[in-house]
């Protein structure tokens, strides 16, 4: 997160930490007891290894009550996903167990009605990712709100010319932005989860770039179709 505050600790905890060999790789969040909705690009490059899932936390490496990482059963990225763009960048997550719930572990509900949300609403975003534009990786979970800006403005040709679908949104990247390690994490509005963090390269803190997300609105056939077969 670039421009944003140290989060205060647990007052999102729903948010999960993504790691191959206790390195942070990329955010997530718990959208039910047994399940982590991220982004499906954050698999490039792991070459099948299998993610763990750091819940609870605050700081990646102090001891905290409530952390905990868990195994994941299955990974399943959304059939769309591809490395070429930054459609249907989504994955689901199913943890070997259910999760511990507590007032450091908590489900986020997400946004089921598939309409936009309005340009200039403030949403709040989080995570491990870089807070420099030297690639600092911060021990401890970032915060930040940034407003949603029009589909129209983020589509500009001199902006991201008409590469940003009606499943996908923008914020505002002027200074404040997600960055490297925030892909996965989720955009909350008024409460709902509405947007996932993509997890595109792509360059932070520009405000011609501004942030994308994939809506989850659009995806939640697939996801509940996904929970529902795998459940048990
Ligand atoms: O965050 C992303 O956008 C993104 N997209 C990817 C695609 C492939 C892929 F193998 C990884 C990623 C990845 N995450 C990262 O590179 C994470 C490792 C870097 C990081 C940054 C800050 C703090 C901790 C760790």
């Amino acid at each position: 997160i670039l421009g944003g505050r140290k989060a205060d600790p647990h007052v999102m905890p729903y948010m999960a930490s993504l790691q191959l060999d206790g390195q942070h790789v990329c955010g997530g969040f718990l959208i039910a007891e047994q399940w982590v909705l991220s982004a499906a690009h954050c698999t490039e490059e792991t070459d099948g290894k299998i993610f763990q899932v750091l819940l609870g936390a605050h700081s990646l490496t102090k001891p905290e009550p409530h952390k905990r990482l868990y195994r994941v059963r299955a990974q399943i990225p959304h059939p769309g996903s591809n490395i070429h763009n930054n459609k249907d960048d989504l994955l689901l997550l199913q943890l070997e167990e259910k999760a511990e719930l507590n007032e450091h572990v908590q489900v986020l509900p997400f946004q089921r009605e598939d309409r936009d949300v309005a340009a200039d609403t403030v949403c709040k975003v989080a995570g491990w990712g870089t807070t420099s534009h030297s690639g600092h990786r911060p021990d401890e979970l970032h915060s930040l709100e940034r407003p949603v800006i029009s589909r129209d403005v983020c589509n500009h040709r001199t902006r991201h010319d008409h590469t940003i679908t009606e499943k996908m949104m923008c914020t505002d990247s002027r200074k404040k932005d997600t960055c490297k390690g925030d892909s996965g994490g989720p955009l909350v509005c008024n409460g709902v989860a509405e947007g996932v963090v993509t997890a595109g390269s792509r360059v932070c803190g520009n405000y011609k770039k501004p942030a994308i997300y994939t809506r989850i609105a659009p995806y939640v056939a697939w996801i509940d179709s996904v929970m529902a077969s795998a459940a048990g």
